[in-house]
């Protein structure tokens, strides 16, 4: 190997205990204008399933999947629960590792999949004396290895339909909604973040019709979000005559709280409500493809760091609080 002495693996974190999703969520929200109500909501979704988000598991097998293919020891951090990142970059640092590759679960660019996992990244390393360097990979949604995954399990989901749906099926791919704004400067120039779903909705997809549509949005009602929401979106499909659907989370690389809570609850309910066919393919996950796609990456030449102004960080304005909604 020779580049890196470590591949750290970056994620979201979630609670694994019903004490643990306040705190957790108090974390993810802090200075975001997120209304109390929405945090409410959310906090039940994570109580409905006892505390447990399914994320930190996902990380853990993922983990456990990529170890016999790299011969660097493995190390795991979060931004918003433990294991969190600066404790990790501790024991990076009594370990002696010195430079580390980073491999961060969210494939697309955009300040929140994006900028905020790289300034916590900053901000764990400035906490540690010592801390290693890190490079992060190259965004992948476009490699073949995460397409050939996303391409399989969306396969399987249409087995899944009734028989004589499949031919019919219409894919709807989906991705956690974010502000406009924070689409529009998401990326080098603006726009990356749908830009990328869309090429790699489109390589998924081959040839099928297939939508993009949004999900989990979250933030204060007056600020523009990405639209269609993905069950406005089935009300539509269902009135202009779609015979089945296959939902397909290209957004997201694991089955976590945002699928199984706001796809395979809500949305699951609401195909039924109109009596629409639908099935769920699963995520990456640990899809071998997947898992050696992360090898592959750490063979790559070193990638060339995002430029300070790309995914840059919501503006709110002067003066305001931060725990006060945006503003467009
Ligand atoms: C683009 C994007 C991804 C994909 C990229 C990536 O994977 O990073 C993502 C993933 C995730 N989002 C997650 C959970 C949450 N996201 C929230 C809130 C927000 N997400 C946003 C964006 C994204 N989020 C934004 C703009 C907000 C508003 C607040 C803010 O500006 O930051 C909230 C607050 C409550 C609410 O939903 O309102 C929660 C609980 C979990 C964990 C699931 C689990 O526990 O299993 C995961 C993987
Ligand atoms: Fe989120």
């Amino acid at each position: 190997m020779g580049r890196y002495d470590a591949l750290l693996v970056v994620s979201f974190g979630g609670p694994e205990k019903p004490e643990d999703v306040m705190p957790f969520l108090e974390n993810v929200v802090r200075g975001r204008g997120v209304p109390r109500e929405r945090l409410m909501e959310v906090e039940a979704h994570y109580q409905g399933f006892g505390g447990v988000s399914p994320i930190n598991q996902q990380c853990r097998d993922l983990i456990d999947a990529m170890r016999p293919l790299v011969d660097v020891p493995v190390y795991w951090g979060n931004r918003n629960w433990h294991p969190f990142l600066a404790d990790t970059m501790r024991k990076m640092a009594a370990d002696g590792v010195t430079r580390a590759a980073a491999f961060v679960t969210a494939a697309y660019s955009s300040y929140s999949s994006c900028r905020q996992y790289l300034d916590d990244l900053a901000r764990a390393r400035a906490e540690v004396p010592g801390a290693p360097e890190i490079v992060r990979l190259r965004h992948y949604f476009d490699h073949p290895g995460f397409i050939a995954a996303m391409t399989d399990h969306t396969r399987e989901a249409l087995d899944r339909l009734p028989a004589e749906h499949r031919d019919h099926a219409r894919l709807v791919f989906t991705a956690h909604s974010i502000p406009v704004s924070m689409a529009a400067s998401a990326g080098p120039s603006g726009g990356a973040y749908e830009a990328q779903l869309r090429t790699a909705a489109s390589l998924v997809a081959g040839g099928r019709p297939w939508d993009l549509v949004w999900q989990s949005r979250s933030g204060p009602p007056q600020v523009p979000w990405l639209e269609p929401d993905v069950c406005d979106h089935l009300e539509t499909l269902a009135a202009s005559g779609t015979e089945a659907v296959v939902l397909v989370p290209i957004g997201f690389v694991s089955d976590h709280m945002e699928v199984v809570y706001d796809l395979d609850t809500e949305a699951a309910a609401k195909a039924r409500e109109l009596g629409l066919p639908m099935t769920r393919a699963a995520t990456a996950g640990t899809h071998p493809r997947f898992v050696s796609m992360v090898a592959e990456l750490l063979e790559e030449p070193e990638p060339v760091p995002c430029a300070a102004t790309c995914c840059p960080a919501p503006r709110r304005p002067a003066g305001r609080p931060a725990q006060e909604p945006d503003q467009e």
